[in-house]
Order: structure tokens, then C-alpha cells, then sequence
């Protein structure tokens, strides 16, 4: 059902391997067996709605969690045997805040920097460089505390990014936050993949925005992943436009449009939702085939596919639009991860 076709060049090790990994808490099973690849370099999304395994995932894969079974890379180093090589090439940004308030940007960047250990000038440096890719570098001296959502969430970035991680994790990077400041923040993350060539993996439930940032997408739904490609591919692969078309006698509708033509058709609160190629083009006969048959409708659209439809498509439901997760720093307490 899904393919795995990184886009990205053959020859180096992949930033990611994961294979046919697996999480169970006591008897339920969070996480079911999944594979793919990340290539260096790629933003890749883990798209699925709350409590689909999303977290869990990424928990395992920076070691905050063990595998139940299966195995997994990053950056060649094996995250069970090899943690350390693990924890040194990543970065992480996790859902919850976790920056000190009382701070001001350059010392919260300062003190991270000092337990990695980074030496002073290379640190001071690095600090300057990150706060003005992230934007931040004229707000550096003022406390956190004045700081809104988004230069909270630029600031967790840049900090997640002092030790020079090959790969950044980013659980529900935009969660919370406006549309506008949303829409910065993908500008952002977009800068600093192009410019610094850093892999990303973020999780999201929001649709536009694994539509937007991401190279390749998986859909995971209850631990498993239903479908991975780029969103381009997952939206042509359920098969055209999307029709929709609202009548008082929506099963006329359906009778009359179920053709070998169209790819997928079904009903949903009194409107028909027609699946096909080039939709524009079979508008009109659709239209003149409704009226000839005396169906009455009272509209009609046609729009291109999105993330939602894909998802519904694979999953029989919509991803459902909740407020995020509060578990995960509950999940990333080092202590007890086991
Ligand atoms: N420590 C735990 N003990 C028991 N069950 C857990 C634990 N952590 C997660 N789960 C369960 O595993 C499932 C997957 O959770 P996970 O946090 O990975 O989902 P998610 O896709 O990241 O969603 P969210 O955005 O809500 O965090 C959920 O049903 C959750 O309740």
C-alpha cells in the first residue's frame, strides 16, 4: 500500500533506517511494526491524528524510549546499542516548553551550549549565528518571559540546533500557534534545512502543514503506517480531483455517476464526493447528465485533493482536529523511559 522511495541521493547513509519497529505499553500496542527510510537532508512528516503513535515513534528513535522490538539507525548508530552516538547527532524540540523563563534568550542558548560543552567561543559564536537564523537576534538580551508562542518555539529550534545536529526532531513544531506565526515558523524550518542541510523529522496533525514542509510524508494511524510518499504522489494516488455535489437525492446522484470513470464516489451528510481525473474537463457532461435525469442539486465544486482526503481514503476517517498531546514530557523524562 505505501512506497518508500526516499528522493534523495543513493550512496550515504541514510539519516534514518527504521525496521519493522515496534512499542507496546503492557498489552496495547502504540507502535506496529514500522519501516522507512530518511535520506540526508529530507523533511520528512509523520502525519496522523492524536494518540496515532506519532510521539512514541520519535520517543524511540532519540532514545528516550526502547523498542518493544525491531531496530533502528540514526546516522548509522544503532539507537539501542549505541545511544551516545545517537544523542550527539541529533537535536530535539519536544511539544512542551522547556525553556527557563527567567533567562533571556542568549542565556538559555548559553547554558545548553555549556552542557554539551561547547567551548566559549565557538559557543558565543554559534549563539549569534542561531538567533539570527531563527530571527531572534535583536530580542537575545529581553527574558523569555516576554517572548510570545512563536519566538518560544524559534528559540527551543535554535537551541535544539547549538551542537550541530546532523537531525532535528520536531514533535508538533507549530502546535498552539497562530496561522501567521505558523506560517513563519515554516519559513524558518525551511531556511535552516536549506541552508545548514539539516534532516528534519517533525510530527504534525495539521494536514497544510505536512503538505507544505514536508519532502515525503507517512500517515500513521493507530501505529501503523498507512501510506508514504510525497504529499504531491499520496494526493494523485487516490485518484484525481474531488467532486462535490449537493442534492436533495444524493443516492440519484450516486447512481447515476458510479462509472468505471470514476475513481471513487461516496456520500457524506447529504453531499456526493466524486473522485476523478481532470475533473474540469468532465464538469459540464456531469452537470448536463444531472439535469437530464431531473436531479435537482444545490452545488457544485471542484477542488484538487488534500492531505485529509488522502487520509480519509486510507483510513476510512478524518483526522480530527484536537488540541495536542500533553504526554510528552511526561514521555521524554529520561528517568523513566525504560
Ligand atoms: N507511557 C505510556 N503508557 C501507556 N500508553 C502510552 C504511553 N505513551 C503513549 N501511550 C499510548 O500510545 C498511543 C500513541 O501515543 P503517541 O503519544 O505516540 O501518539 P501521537 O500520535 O504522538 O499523538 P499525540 O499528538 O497526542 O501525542 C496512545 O494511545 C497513547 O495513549
Amino acid at each position: 500500500m505505501h512506497t518508500d522511495t526516499p528522493r534523495y541521493g543513493a550512496g550515504a547513509v541514510p539519516a534514518i533506517r527504521v525496521n519493522n519497529l515496534t512499542k507496546s505499553f503492557d498489552d496495547f500496542v502504540a507502535v506496529d511494526g514500522i519501516s522507512f527510510t530518511i535520506e540526508s537532508g529530507e523533511i520528512f512528516g509523520l502525519l496522523g491524528p492524536n494518540g496515532a503513535g506519532k510521539t512514541t515513534t520519535i520517543s524511540m528513535l532519540s532514545t528516550m524510549l526502547t523498542p518493544t522490538s525491531g531496530t533502528a539507525t540514526v546516522n548509522g548508530h544503532d539507537i539501542v546499542t549505541d545511544e551516545d552516538g545517537v544523542r550527539k547527532s541529533i537535536g530535539i524540540v519536544f511539544q512542551d516548553q522547556s525553556l527557563d523563563e527567567e533567562l533571556t534568550a542568549y542565556e538559555n542558548m548559553d547554558f545548553h551550549g555549556r552542557l554539551y560543552r561547547i567551548p566559549g567561543e565557538v559557543r558565543r559564536k554559534r549563539i549569534d549565528e542561531l538567533l539570527t537564523l531563527v530571527g531572534l537576534e535583536d530580542r537575545k538580551d529581553d527574558l523569555v518571559k516576554t517572548y510570545s508562542g512563536g519566538m518560544r518555539r524559534r528559540l527551543e529550534i535554535a537551541r535544539g540546533l547549538l551542537h550541530e545536529p546532523k537531525v532535528l526532531f520536531l514533535d508538533e513544531p507549530t502546535l498552539g500557534l497562530d496561522p501567521q506565526t505558523r506560517n513563519h515558523l515554516w519559513e524558518y524550518i525551511e531556511q535552516l534545512n536549506n541552508e545548514k542541510g539539516i534532516t528534519i523529522i517533525l510530527t504534525t496533525h495539521y494536514m497544510e502543514e505536512a503538505d507544505r514542509l514536508c519532502d515525503r510524508v507517512a500517515i500513521i494511524d493507530h501505529g501503523t503506517i498507512v501510506a508514504l510518499d510525497t504529499a504531491e504522489n499520496l494526493k494523485s494516488s487516490i485518484g484525481g480531483d474531488v467532486v462535490t455535489i449537493a442534492s436533495p437525492n444524493p443516492d440519484a446522484v450516486i447512481n447515476l455517476l458510479a462509472a468505471p470513470w470514476v475513481s471513487g464516489i461516496e456520500e457524506h451528510d447529504g453531499s456526493v464526493t466524486v473522485r476523478l481525473q481532470d475533473a474540469d474537463r468532465h464538469i459540464p457532461g456531469i452537470v448536463t447528465a444531472i439535469h437530464q435525469n431531473g436531479i435537482d442539486i444545490t452545488s457544485l465544486s471542484v477542488r484538487k485533493p488534500t492531505l485529509e482526503d488522502v487520509f480519509l481514503h486510507y483510513t476510512g476517517r478524518t483526522i480530527r482536529e484536537e488540541t495536542g498531546s500533553r504526554k510528552a514530557m511526561q514521555m521524554f523524562r529520561w528517568a523513566g523511559r525504560r
